[in-house]
């Protein structure tokens, strides 16, 4: 299979392909992607940049006939997309069909965006004068994406973008070139212009400050690591362009000693081993009061022990595979770095399955503290620790202690201290008796401190990144 740039509306055949692995069987070829250069970026750019004052102009009808389109082809082709998801970025099958399903759903609710329009009509401060307050699309905007969620983070950029009257240019993770593809596939058959949705393949680090520096480029919104994140932000400060950065976290899930156990367990287990881990809202931090620990720790560590590791579309298994060699190494490496600390580490390991893939065992590290390394810096795999803390004042205080901020939980059946870490917890989201994962896609998404700058995402706010106000006043 080969999965092609489309540039212009035409798929790029001049490109040279580099081999995409399952990370579940690394001798099963997913497919061969373009490799794309600095050329292709330009020309992607040149194409939006030219597409984008038509499709500023479309109707709210033609913008929902598209979007309403590509969600309904998604929805009606989840398994399949789904099944490609998981050969090519190991998320377990029911994991991929969900994520695809996901990635529908955001396309229908904005196509019922571009029916919802808002803006204001006023009476100006001064007498007979008019005033519209009204949202324009920013025009061309360049879309970062990682390899974690390779369709639903491509979908709730592309989608909005759409939406509100925008071009783009989606540069996907090198890791996941099929589902960029598969879902550019879809988006290529709605009927937009030529050249508003454009997909450029290839290294980040050559052909992402390309997109970042293009003065024809007016926004840019990006997920992915803190330090590829800082140094986009700083391009785009220099250059005074609009930019939305989701980063990395080091989420805490507080259990008190008056939470159901179970629920504490299942939420955690979620949290931090579904997905393989492989989250920026993964649980990640496990702060547990003393009256709980030791059930808790028992029960988790029993719980993640008997989590079914192994081929990502293999029926029963709840935990796939890590997503390439350097993931699994920096994994691995962080629970090294953790026993080396002082942490008492419960599996961890790496595995070999009938298939050559990058197993490993979820790892559970207890008595840790916070100034560890494994509670400070973000792992990105099935690693957890548990902190163990006295009472809930100590438990907000070592949730909050982090640079990050972008979901943070609590399991409690006490109303008095869900509400209190409801408003006291540093961070953009906040789960009661849930993971600190699996969010909706009808409500805003990002964090606060390290993890996130600029404005949210999804759901109805996501118009304050893909619009810029204007204010008109007329005397008639
Ligand atoms: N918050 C999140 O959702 C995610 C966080 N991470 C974190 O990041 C770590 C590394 O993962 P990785 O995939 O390398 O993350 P990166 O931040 O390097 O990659 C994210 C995206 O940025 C692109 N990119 C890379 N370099 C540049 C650049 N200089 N300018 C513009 N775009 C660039 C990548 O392209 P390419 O793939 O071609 O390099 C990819 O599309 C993980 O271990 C994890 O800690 C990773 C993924 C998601
Ligand atoms: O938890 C979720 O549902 C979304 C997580 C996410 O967006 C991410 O890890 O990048």
């Amino acid at each position: 299979m080969d999965f092609k740039n489309y540039i212009a509306g035409q798929w790029d055949v001049t490109t040279d392909g580099v081999e995409n692995i399952n990370p579940s069987d690394i001798s099963d070829i997913v497919g061969v992607a373009a490799k794309g250069g600095a050329d292709d970026i330009d020309c992607a750019i040149a194409a939006a940049h030219q597409a984008a004052p038509t499709w500023a102009a479309s109707t709210p009808q033609q913008r929902f006939d598209a979007l309403d389109f590509i969600g309904s082809e998604i929805l009606a082709r989840k398994e399949e997309l789904g099944h490609l998801l998981s050969r090519e970025e190991g998320k377990t099958l029911p994991e991929g069909i969900g994520e695809a399903a996901r990635a529908g759903q955001i396309f229908k609710f904005f196509a019922g965006e571009c029916l919802r329009q808002t803006g204001d009509h006023l009476a100006s401060v001064r007498p007979g004068i008019d005033v519209d307050v009204t949202r324009s699309p920013v025009g061309v905007v360049g879309l970062i994406t990682p390899w974690n969620f390779p369709i639903a983070i491509p979908a709730w950029k592309i989608a909005p973008a759409l939406a509100y009257g925008n071009a783009v240019i989606l540069k996907p993770a090198e890791l996941v070139p099929g589902c960029a593809w598969a879902l550019v596939e879809i988006i290529s058959r709605s009927g937009l212009p030529e050249g508003v949705v454009n997909l450029v393949m290839g290294r980040g680090s050559e052909i992402g400050p390309k997109l970042v520096d293009d003065a024809r480029v007016n926004a840019i919104s990006f997920t992915g690591s803190v330090p590829t994140g800082r140094g986009i932000a700083a391009a785009c400060g220099a250059n005074l362009k609009k930019v939305q950065l989701e980063m990395g976290g080091k989420n805490p899930m507080v259990v008190l000693d008056d939470a159901d156990l179970d629920v504490a367990v299942d939420a955690c287990l979620n949290g931090a081993f579904f997905s393989t881990g492989q989250r920026c809202t993964a649980s990640s931090r496990l702060i547990v009061t003393e009256g709980i620990h030791d059930r808790f720790v028992g029960a988790l560590a029993e719980a993640a022990a008997n989590l079914k590791v192994g081929h990502a579309l293999e029926a029963g298994v709840q935990m796939g595979p890590v997503v390439d060699e350097r993931q699994l190494a920096q994994d691995l490496q962080y629970v090294s770095i953790a026993a080396q600390e002082g942490g008492n580490v419960l599996g961890g390991e790496r595995v070999s399955r009938e298939t050559d893939g990058f197993f490993m065992t979820p790892a559970l590290i207890t008595e840790t503290t916070n100034d560890m390394r494994i509670n400070r810096e973000e792992v990105f795999g099935p690693v957890a620790s548990v902190i163990r803390v006295k009472n809930y004042e100590e438990a907000l205080s070592v949730a909050n202690d982090t640079e990050f901020g972008l979901s943070s939980g609590i399991c409690t059946q006490s109303l008095k201290y869900a509400t209190h870490f409801k408003a006291n917890a540093q961070a953009g989201m906040v789960m009661v008796n849930l993971p600190t994962a699996g969010v909706d896609y009808h409500v805003p998404f990002g964090g606060t401190k390290g993890s996130s700058f600029g404005s949210r995402e999804q759901g109805a706010y996501a118009a304050e990144f893909y619009t810029s106000v204007k204010t008109a006043y007329t005397l008639p």
